[in-house]
Parts: structure tokens; sequence; C-alpha cells
């Protein structure tokens, strides 16, 4: 059937039909339809969606991520056909059941999923199966080269070409913000790309974007490497393995990282830009993705056998998870926290040994420092001003201020200060307690929300004295958040009261 063609500006790959139209197509809400634009001959595969009012009959009306793999104009004529069940639908199954992929059948699956032939619950589907079955390493190999076939590869002629990824699953983990110029200042090349935050409260890319605009070509990341020696981008912003945040998009609201997609989330980064040695921090600890240093360790040689098998030299680095890097959460109150150590200001030991000791590993892997000399190496490019020098022009290519300063990053204005109930040391922290506040509050989307620690385990607090401070940009955000840490106890002190549980008669 033709109709004629409407585009509505939401990214969910959707048709949709007047449910006349649609019963004389013969599909179903969640059936799929060919698109083909007449003009072009182009044809694409979508999920339809049923209306009474929000589409007249004769007009379909296909969403933003529809229309970007349609590329169609407002008025175009369409035609429309009932579309049989794609094959990547058996193959999810198969997973669903225990089986394993083959690369012909992950590859069908990420094609699907990057022309937006499978609907999101599909997309979802795949992610759990995943999740629950395992991938195991061919399986994983498969996903991360065609991750990366999903988009554009960039190929650098310097050599080496050095990179650094955490695992992420720790608060407050704004190290790369950090580790990259230091590297940078080194003379090596950097081409950093990060997801947005998957399981936490901001991820480097939202952190990244507080200073700088972090969507780019591949084109555009391969001339600012060269030009400013590093980059900090948003992985998922352009064609740079693009199946690799659609999976990451569907994963934030279920606050699960599927292991088998994190391994080929992380690699497929670093092979679609080039890179040819790569740190890899793995957080441990309560709380973390990881809980402890045995299970690190097999990460850890699970990262190092797809890079062998991928061409990337990967060195992994178990580090503490148990409670936050620095003791801020949220994006403007990770940014300055990061910018300020870089400016030469004291500040939280956990960020700058865990920053100079990735930075390290990197400078001794490329030969830049020699043994058990890169993180002393490191520290010095922080203590010369190199870094923040370095950290300047990544910004200025990236199109933001070179001459931000650390005090330059607001915090939302309705705040509240979580007291000590009692007098003692702080014994422990719940990182996902302290996650879910600062989500709650509005990180990452709103850039002044989020949480300052102003105690950390092992420090004594008075009764009274602040534990930590909630900010964010709107009140009816902050008493929710207030709400949570008063039901959560994000931080313990020793001897205090937890719950009061009574008999319910
Ligand atoms: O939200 P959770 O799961 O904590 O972590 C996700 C973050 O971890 C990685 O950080 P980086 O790019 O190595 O700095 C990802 O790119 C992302 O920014
Ligand atoms: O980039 C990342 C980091 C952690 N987990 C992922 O899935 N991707």
């Amino acid at each position: 059937m033709n109709l004629i063609l409407d585009i509505i500006d939401i990214s969910t790959p959707v048709i949709l039909l007047n449910d006349i139209d649609a019963r004389q197509i013969g599909v179903l809400e969640g059936d799929r339809v060919t698109i083909t634009r007449i003009k072009s001959k182009h044809t694409i595969a979508a999920p339809v969606s049923i209306t009474k009012t929000l589409t007249s009959q004769g007009t379909a009306t296909v969403s933003l991520g529809t229309n970007n793999a349609l590329d169609g104009e407002k008025g175009d004529e369409i035609e429309i056909r009932a579309a049989s069940r794609p094959s990547s639908i058996a193959f999810i199954r198969k997973k669903m059941d225990g089986g394993k992929f083959t690369r012909e059948e992950t590859a069908a699956i990420i094609s699907d999923m990057s022309s937006n032939v499978l609907s999101p619950s599909e997309i979802t589907a795949y992610i759990t199966a995943a999740y629950i079955n395992g991938l195991d390493m061919d399986e994983v190999e498969f996903l991360t080269r065609e991750m990366v076939a999903s988009g554009e590869q960039i190929t650098f002629s310097k050599k080496p070409v050095v990179d650094k990824h955490s695992i992420g699953g720790v608060p407050g983990n704004k190290i790369t913000l950090l580790v990259v110029p230091i590297i940078a200042s080194a003379g090596l090349l950097i081409p950093k790309t990060s997801s947005r935050a998957i399981t936490g409260a901001g991820g480097t890319a939202d952190l990244m974007e507080a200073l700088a605009p972090v969507a780019f070509s591949a084109s555009e990341i391969k001339t600012m490497t060269e030009k400013a020696g590093g980059v900090i981008v948003w992985g998922g912003s352009t064609n740079i393995a693009p199946a690799d945040d659609m999976i990451v998009t569907y994963e934030y609201p279920l606050k699960i990282d599927a292991r088998g997609q994190m391994l080929a989330s992380i690699m497929a980064k670093k092979l679609a830009v080039g890179s040819d040695t790569c740190v890899i921090d793995i957080p441990i600890g309560p709380g973390t993705k990881i809980p402890d240093e045995a299970e690190g360790r097999i990460l850890a040689n699970e990262l190092i056998t797809l890079g062998n098998r991928l061409g990337i030299r990967v060195e992994c680095a178990v580090t503490f998870g148990g409670s936050p890097i620095g003791r801020n959460i949220g994006v403007n109150l990770e940014v300055s926290e990061a910018l300020s150590i870089l400016e030469g200001k004291r500040g939280a030991n956990s960020l700058v040994q865990k920053s100079v000791a990735i930075a390290g590993i990197a400078l001794e892997m490329t030969g830049k420092s020699g043994s058990g000399t890169g993180s002393d190496a490191a520290y010095d490019q922080i203590k010369k001003g190199k870094a923040l020098k370095k950290m300047l022009d990544i910004i200025e290519i990236q199109g933001g201020d070179p001459k931000v300063k650390s005090t330059d990053f607001p915090v939302g204005e309705h705040t509240f200060v979580v007291p000590a109930a009692s007098d003692g040391y702080v014994v422990s922290i719940k990182n996902q307690a302290l996650i879910s506040i600062a989500r709650t509050a509005g990180s990452p989307v709103d850039h002044g929300a989020g949480l300052h620690l102003h105690k950390k385990p092992g420090e004594y607090v008075k009764r009274g004295e602040p534990l930590l401070t909630i900010y964010a940009e709107r009140g009816w955000r902050l008493t929710r958040a207030v709400e949570e840490a008063r039901t959560t106890y994000p931080v313990l002190v020793e001897g205090m009261l937890l719950e009061r549980i009574s008999s319910n008669r």
C-alpha cells in the first residue's frame, strides 16, 4: 500500500500506522513492515505501532531513528508491505535456550540491530539471553568484529596508538580526564572513545561533554588526535562501532553490563580506532561489577586473550573499587575534581594514585618509561603542568573553552547534607546506593546533580557532622534522592543503627 511519509522527532525505531491502514496492510502492533521510498527505491524495515489518532489514514509516521536509515523527506510517497520476521530472532531464541552463536548469526543480529530491524524488546531479549547464558571467547570475538564492521575504522600511520579503558562499575571513576592528557603530553597518540553511563551516574562521555562537544566522525577523530595527541570522544556518537552504543542504551535502564557484551564493547572501541596498546582498569570489590581479585584475574585474562585475537596488546590493572574514586559523583562535580588535580591543587589520593598508576602502565608498555618508573613519570606530567596544558589543548580541539577552570562548574542549587547519626569511624560505603542516589538526583542528564562524600572509610566523624551532600537542579529530584539516602544508608558509621524491625501485630 502506498502512503505519504511524515516524520516524528523520537529516536526509538518505529513506524506509526493508522489502524485502518494497518488492517488493510495486514499487520498488528509489533509486527514488521518494509518501507520503500518510491523516489529512491531505498527499502528498510521497521516495527509497527498502531494509532487511531496520531497518524491519519493515508499517512505513515516514522521516527527519526527509522528515518535515519530511510533518508526520506516529509511528504515523500512510500510503499508499505508486511515483512517476514528477521532470521536473527530465531538466533536470539537459540541463545535463550542456551545455544552458541556462529559468526554468521552474530553478523545477522548486529546488522538487524544497526539497521533498526530489531525492535527494542527484541534487542533487550538478545542482551538478556546473552547476560544469562553467556558468550564464549569465539562468540565474543565474533561480536567484537561485527560491532567494528557496523561502523567506520580509523588507522594511524604513526605507532604506537595507545588506549585506556575501564570496565566501569565504581562511582566517581573520572580518571580518563587525567590519564588521557598525561599519556598525550608524553608524546603518545591516544584517540580515546568512551561510552556514556552504563551502570553508573556519569560515564566518561557524559563528563567530557561538560567540557567540549564529544560527537565526531571517524575522520574528525583521526585529524584531532594527530593534531592534539589525544581526544576524549563519545564512542556512540557517529559511526564508530554504532552497534556497541545501541547495546549500552538498552543496558542502562536494566543497570546491567552483560559480560560478553562488555568485553566486545570495550575491545570494539579499541579496534575501531586502530589502538595497538591498551591498559584496562578492572575495579573490584563489593558493589562493583567484579566482586573480588580472583574474578578480576579471570576477566583480565579474557581481555588479554581477546586482545591477542584482535592484534591489540592488552595489560589489565585490577584496582580497588570498594569505595568511590575521589569524593565527587556526578558530571560537573567530577569534572571539577579532575581539573583541580590537573591544576596542581591538592586532591583525593584515590584519584591521583589510580590515574598515575594506569597512565604509568601505558608509559611503560610503550617504552616511554622504564620498568617500575611509569607512575612517577606520569605524576611528573601533572606536577610540571604538562597534563593540564594538554587537557586544555584537547578541550580546544574538540571545540570547548581552552581557558576553562575547575571552578567553572556549577552544582545544583538544591542541596541536602546527610549528617552522621552517631560518632565513629566510617566502616564502609555502598557504591550502588551512592550511584542510585546520584542518578535519582538527576545525574548524568542534569550536569549540576550528584553528591560529595565528606567522609570515606577509615575516617572519623562526629554525630551531626556531614557525611555527604546531595546536589540537584530540581527540588523534586532532591526530595526523592534524600528519601533514598534515608532508607539505603550509603555511608556506614560503626555502631550506627541501620534498621528497626518490629512485629507487624
Ligand atoms: O557506567 P559504568 O558502568 O560505571 O561505566 C561506564 C564507563 O566506563 C568506561 O569508562 P572509560 O571510557 O574507560 O573512561 C566507559 O566508557 C563508560 O564511560
Ligand atoms: O565501554 C564499556 C565499558 C564497560 N562496559 C561496556 O559495555 N562498555
